[in-house]
């Protein structure tokens, strides 16, 4: 009791010792963690540092604290380079701190002991090492062997692949990063291609719409209609006060797979997990956030496991109301730098949102513009391999919501760009079908606003069949959601027209995509250029391999997202997508085209993400929306020495 007592005083005085430093030093928020001989007592303390001298001076002065009060205490992690976290806020975090945190640093506890065992964050189960259990109180909380982390990593994969239910390999990557943050982002580095459809798309796919049933512990932010009003209050509680990348969604459009309410928090949850694994965004950056106004799904509000709202979707000046609300308090929290990410909103939500935030706030729609850069990209490869330019090509998409529109948005932009013809003109190149046929001016009056830029002259064609008889594309894209749509007849259809029919499947997941690799190969007799959005295994055909592309925005948002923040960017342009779109085609080798690959392997994907990230920060220079001045010389290599790395650190 007495000890507590003792203790409390003392981490009453360091947390009254750094707030001295912290308004002594008026600068951004950098986090050091403290930990005291008696468990339960650690204290983490958000300073103030203005770059890389205020840090030092708020080191000095930390150490220099320390020493006076030590008595056994020990720092975790006291070399910037490798703070709590580590990664991009560490080499440039200027700026980051809201003045409330300047006033007032928060402070909260981390145990050593027990309870750092069970701290997701710091906690390396049997790497730590013998020195680290003596100073951290770990004596006989741990068997006595010593595991190295690549020997953990080792055991882990072995234990996942024996499991053959995908959604049990997802389950315990999930427990996995609840255990050990770390070990996690370490598996899914080094196994990202083994790793990315256990994570991601497909099985998150499955993981959202059985989120119920397997909900164990509450990840990213939950903000329902109960919020309204009390939004900035809600992100407070969040225990990271230094955001750097938020992905929200409201569930209505969960890949194809439609609305799944509040379960569509797997999404958020996995994106952000590339943004770590992929873009090198240190994890306690980044914040999953899901919306939930309710759910017009039937089964679930029947699903007696279901965990949102068990109402009707609100609609109108209800959703608008919070949604402004949360796209406020948001700033008013984490600043203007922080990037939102908008995924799998329903159309007519995700076009509106974009449309009305995108000059306020750093925003950016992953399914109309992460896909379309995707996209572009892969399309500037496939032309390699079917010759001609984009201008001399013709576009047929199957699907006119974000995807299908966004994507043909920004082919028409680079059309014009090459060709210096109008937008009004490139847009000619490119027809959609919807649900109703293909888009034509006689169907114009009834058409949402987001297709009309696509009803051209043409005569009306029911069916996708028709479409492709009549409009004669060169490229077939499906955008639509909806699996099987890319039938034989269809295929048989391009093929006839082309010698080399280019064919994107891109609805997700597996299940939604129109068509499959084999599918494609087979119908084509092997001449399709194919990619797709979720992932397919090789086809052999005819006694060749075949090797099917990813068409996946997973390429795009960690490399974006990276190149954002190092620029410090205030706004996303359409520039900045183009430039993702760039650096991605110009990262397909030949060796790539001779497979017949249209994207490089995810196994290099940190090495992609960082050229991406510098393309988008240049340009985000060049455009003046950069905020991090003077620009860094070297983009590339910043964008590399940034990125968070998920080797243990050593407590010290
Ligand atoms: O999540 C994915 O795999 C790609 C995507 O954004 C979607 O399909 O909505
Ligand atoms: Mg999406």
């Amino acid at each position: 009791m007495n000890r507590d007592r003792k203790q409390q005083k003392k981490n009453a005085e360091w947390k009254k010792e750094s707030l001295k430093y912290c308004s002594r030093i008026r600068t951004a928020a950098r986090t050091y963690l403290v930990l005291t001989p008696r468990r339960a007592s650690a204290v983490v303390v958000a300073l103030s540092s203005n770059g890389r001298s205020g840090e030092r001076k708020v080191k000095a002065a930390m150490e220099s604290t320390l020493k006076e009060k030590r008595d056994g205490a020990s720092v975790l992690d006291m070399d910037p380079k490798s703070t709590v976290g580590g990664g991009v806020e560490d080499t440039y975090g200027e700026d980051s701190a809201t003045e409330d945190q300047l006033v007032t640093p928060w402070t909260y506890s981390v145990a050593s002991g027990y309870t750092l065992l069970r701290d997701p964050r710091h906690n390396k189960g049997l790497a730590f090492t013998e020195k680290e259990r003596d100073a951290h109180y770990l004596r006989g909380l741990l068997p006595p062997t010593f595991v190295s982390q690549e020997l953990q990593e080792r055991k882990l994969m072995k234990n996942l692949r024996q499991y053959e239910v995908p959604l049990q390999r997802y389950v315990a990557m999930m427990d996995l990063m609840e255990r050990n943050e770390r070990l996690f982002y370490k598996l899914l580095i080094d196994n990202v291609e083994e790793l990315l459809p256990v994570v991601y798309t497909p099985t998150v796919g499955e993981a959202c719409q059985k989120y119920g049933s397997i909900f164990r512990r509450p990840q990213g932010l939950y903000i329902s209609l109960k919020e309204k009003g009390k939004i900035l209050e809600v992100l407070k509680n969040w225990p990271e006060k230094s955001i750097q990348v938020i992905v929200v969604t409201d569930g209505e459009r969960i890949l194809g797979l439609g609305d799944l309410g509040c379960q569509g928090m797997g999404i958020p949850v996995g994106k952000l997990a590339l943004y770590t694994a992929l873009g090198g965004i240190r994890p306690s950056s980044c914040l999953p956030i899901t919306i939930d106004v309710g759910t017009n799904n039937e089964q679930l509000l029947n699903d007696e496991f279901y965990i949102g709202l068990r109402q009707k979707r609100a609609t109108g000046q209800e959703y608008d109301e919070l949604l402004h609300e949360f796209m406020y308090a948001v700033k008013q929290q984490y600043g203007e730098k922080v990037i939102v990410q908008f995924e799998d909103f329903a159309n007519h939500n995700a076009f509106e949102l974009l449309a009305k935030y995108g000059t306020t706030h750093l925003v950016f729609n992953d399914d109309i513009q992460g896909t379309a850069s995707v996209v572009l990209a892969g399309l500037v490869a496939a032309l390699k391999l079917v010759g001609g330019t984009l201008p001399d090509h013709t576009f047929l998409f199957l699907g006119a919501g974000e995807a299908g529109t966004g994507i043909a948005e920004l082919i028409a932009l680079e059309m014009s760009k090459q060709s210096k013809a109008p937008l009004e003109e490139t847009r000619k190149k490119i027809w959609l079908v919807d649900s109703k046929g293909l888009i034509v001016s006689s169907r114009k009056e009834s058409l949402q606003y987001f297709k009309k830029p696509w009803a051209h002259e043409h005569e009306p064609a029911k069916t996708l069949l028709e479409a492709v008889k009549a409009i004669k594309p060169t490229v077939l894209i499906g955008s639509s959601g909806v699996g099987k749509t890319f039938t034989k007849e269809v295929v048989e259809a391009m093929t006839s027209i082309n010698e080399k029919p280019v064919i994107l499947a891109l609805s997700n997941p597996t299940s939604q995509s129109e068509c499959t690799a084999e599918e494609a190969y087979t119908w084509s007799k092997g001449r399709a250029i194919f990619a797709s959005g979720s992932p397919f295994d090789p086809v052999e055909y005819d006694g060749k391999v075949i090797v099917p592309g990813q068409s996946n925005n997973a390429y795009i948002f960690p490399g974006l997202g990276l190149g954002l923040i190092i620029s410090g960017a205030i706004r996303v342009h359409d520039d900045m997508l183009l430039a993702a779109s760039e650096a991605l085609a110009a990262q397909v080798t030949q060796e790539n085209f001779d497979r017949g690959l249209l994207y490089p392997p995810f196994s290099n994907i940190r090495k992609i993400s960082a050229r991406i990230a510098a393309g988008v920060a240049a340009k985000a220079y060049e455009l003046g929306v950069a905020t991090r001045l003077p620009r860094p010389e070297n983009l590339l290599k910043l964008a590399e020495s940034c990125m968070y790395s998920p080797s243990y650190r050593n407590y010290r």
